[in-house]
């Protein structure tokens, strides 16, 4: 190949704040894989606590940019969507998978987090979401998102080995071969991330070092990392293992410093880190 694996990312942007597109594309060019930003929205911040956030919707944007793409023949070794603020720009994500459809397609069905959706997240958005995971490859959802995808109420309770699996199992027949679960916790009292491959019927987890703080961006970090892993070799629970292994890394640091929640991981510090490409080895069959 006379170029690195390119990726679509079709995400929001978020000017301050650290979390989707203003964190993937430093991830992903890090790992060598190079991003065409496809900007759902811009936003002036995240919109986890940062007051009054000034906003454009894009809406409108993505399928002329589609089309300017299909025109050029650009190839897209990935197509991944994240954040989504409308329930049109779902179809348009369905346009993307359509027109490419050997990319690998990778789902992070953004909608809540600790048992409940987003404002943002309409019932419309909610049900088309179920849609979009029906055509992907891959998914990551984490446990509030996965109990919406399923229709059923989130289990505040820690999760047995049976449960979690049956979890993964039941998003994979929604179509993904391949569902990551992030932030379970799990009975054994460790917080994990689980993960099914359906065509080899293997089930993975990595442990997480927990951190008692809670930073935005984290699972697009995690995304984008998986992504960057499955596209430069990784097998998928190599992928989540260096994922894991480098948001600790990340919260870690910024723990360390005392930082602003809100203002999301010191990536900065940490991108190093992803350029090394050690072999990750702390997952466990799950
Ligand atoms: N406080 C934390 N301590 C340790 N790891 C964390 C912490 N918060 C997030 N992570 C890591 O980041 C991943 C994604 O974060 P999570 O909060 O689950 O995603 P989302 O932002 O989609 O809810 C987690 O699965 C875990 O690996
Ligand atoms: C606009 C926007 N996009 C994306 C995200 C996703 O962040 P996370 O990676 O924490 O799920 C958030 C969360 O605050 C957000 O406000």
């Amino acid at each position: 190949m006379d170029r690195p694996m390119r990726v679509a990312a079709i995400h929001d942007l978020s000017g301050f704040g650290r979390c989707s597109l203003t964190v993937i594309l430093p991830v992903l060019s890090a790992m060598g894989v190079q991003v065409c930003p496809v900007p759902t929205a811009v936003f002036s911040t995240h919109l986890g606590g940062l007051g009054e956030v000034e906003y454009r919707d894009l809406t409108d944007y993505m399928e002329p940019a589609l089309e300017h793409y299909q025109k050029l023949q650009i190839g897209f070794e990935a197509i991944y969507s994240g954040f989504l603020s409308t329930k049109e720009q779902i179809g348009h994500c369905l346009r993307f998978f359509e027109c490419y459809p050997k990319a690998l397609k990778v789902v992070d069905p953004v909608m809540g987090d600790h048992g409940k959706p987003y404002r943002t997240c309409t019932p419309a958005i909610q049900r088309r979401m179920g849609e979009l995971v029906a055509a992907a490859d891959i998914i990551t959802p984490n446990l509030t998102e996965a109990a919406v995808l399923l229709g059923e109420a989130y289990p505040f309770a820690p999760l047995t080995r049976a449960q979690g699996k049956s979890m993964l199992v039941r998003l994979s027949e929604r179509g993904p071969g391949q569902v990551v679960m992030t932030g379970v916790k799990l009975a054994t009292g460790e917080m994990a991330n689980i993960g099914y491959d359906r065509e080899k019927n293997a089930f993975w987890a990595v442990d997480c070092d927990y951190v008692p703080v809670s930073y935005p961006g984290t699972g697009d970090i995690f995304a984008s990392v998986l992504t960057g892993g499955m596209l430069t070799g990784d097998s998928l629970p190599m992928a989540m293992d260096r994922a894991t292994r480098f948001i600790e890394i990340c919260i870690k640091t910024t723990f360390g410093y005392g930082s602003d929640t809100r203002y999301g991981v010191m990536l900065e510090s940490c991108l190093p880190e992803l350029m090394r490409r050690d072999v990750p080895e702390r997952y466990h069959i799950f």
